[in-house]
């Protein structure tokens, strides 16, 4: 494997990275909002087919290292010219770099919105299209992005329907769907698109706590069934420990300690996972 972080001082950043290796790589990531440090020279790597569950106080930055990897949020330069890293890589890709003069750049819109095909996110507001038909909401933007005829991408989406359980609700409209039903529609939207890696945002905190079950159940069969990359944002212990093979516990934009699910929610040994695994069981 090549290794981007030597290999930067010798090519220019745009054709840096791993030919095989990671399928998402952050190296040494800043991200601030004015004088906020949200995530502080953050590096961590994610293979194909791992489950990661990213846990920590609310603040800590979970949620913008999915966004990031969406490109909704663009990295933040250092203020330190000499600094090296700085990159997020997608299958060995990067998503931006830097150039001479602390200047960030950006990758190009066409690669960006390749390296956004490989990522599906499902968010805690399930986003649908109120004015479309379920079947529509799962349709569209295969057609538009993927370039599936109709009739290919309606029989993926009435089967990846079939497999959320809402096979009789293709005809409705979200408003008529319950909030748990709505975010099984938007897993099967997600997963239409033949996602590399599978973002969960807090899935289910939008819901009432009898739909939980349904949509843990249903990612639980997505985990069992496919080998998709999955990164987690999620509050429900039970699920991660269930389904992810390494559990990242940040505070302030850093990884505070990770390990396998049983390590860290048996054996935590950071007074910081202790506490907060204490306050979220408590809830
Ligand atoms: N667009 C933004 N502008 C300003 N501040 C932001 C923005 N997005 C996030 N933040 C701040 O960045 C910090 C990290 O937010 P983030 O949503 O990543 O945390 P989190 O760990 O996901 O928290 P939670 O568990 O509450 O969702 C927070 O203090 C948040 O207020």
């Amino acid at each position: 494997m090549q290794n981007p972080i030597t290999d930067a001082e010798h090519r220019p950043a745009a054709e840096r990275g791993p030919a095989t290796g990671p399928l998402v790589r952050f190296d040494r990531v800043n991200k601030s909002f004015g004088d906020l440090t949200v995530l502080d020279r953050l590096s961590f790597d994610v293979d194909p087919g791992e489950r990661v569950t990213l846990i920590g106080p609310s603040g800590s930055g979970k949620t913008t290292i999915l966004r990031l990897l969406m490109t909704l949020e663009h990295v933040t330069p250092t203020k330190d010219p000499a600094a090296e890293g700085g990159v997020i890589w997608v299958e060995g890709k990067p998503l931006s770099h830097m150039e001479k003069g602390n200047r960030l750049v950006v990758a190009n819109e066409r690669h960006l919105r390749q390296a956004r095909k490989k990522i599906g996110m499902v968010f805690q507001s399930f986003n649908l299209f109120p004015n479309m038909r379920v079947l529509r909401n799962v349709t569209e933007a295969q057609v538009h992005t993927l370039g599936r005829s109709k009739d290919e991408a309606e029989a993926k989406a009435r089967e990846l329907l079939d497999l959320v359980g809402l096979s009789a609700k293709v005809d409705n409209y979200p408003s008529q769907l319950s909030g748990g039903q709505q975010q099984r529609v938007a897993i099967a939207r997600a997963l239409a698109m033949d996602p590399d890696i599978l973002l969960l945002d807090e899935v289910t905190s939008a819901l009432d706590p009898e739909l939980v079950a349904d949509v843990l159940g249903v990612l639980r069969d997505v985990a069992d069934t496919t080998s998709i990359t999955m990164l987690i944002v999620t509050h429900e212990m039970g699920f991660a420990r269930d389904v992810s093979n390494r559990v990242m516990m940040f505070d302030r934009g850093v990884i505070v300690e990770e390990g396998a699910p049983d390590e860290i929610f048996s054996d935590p040994r950071e007074a910081r996972t202790q506490d907060f695994l204490r306050a979220v069981l408590a809830e």
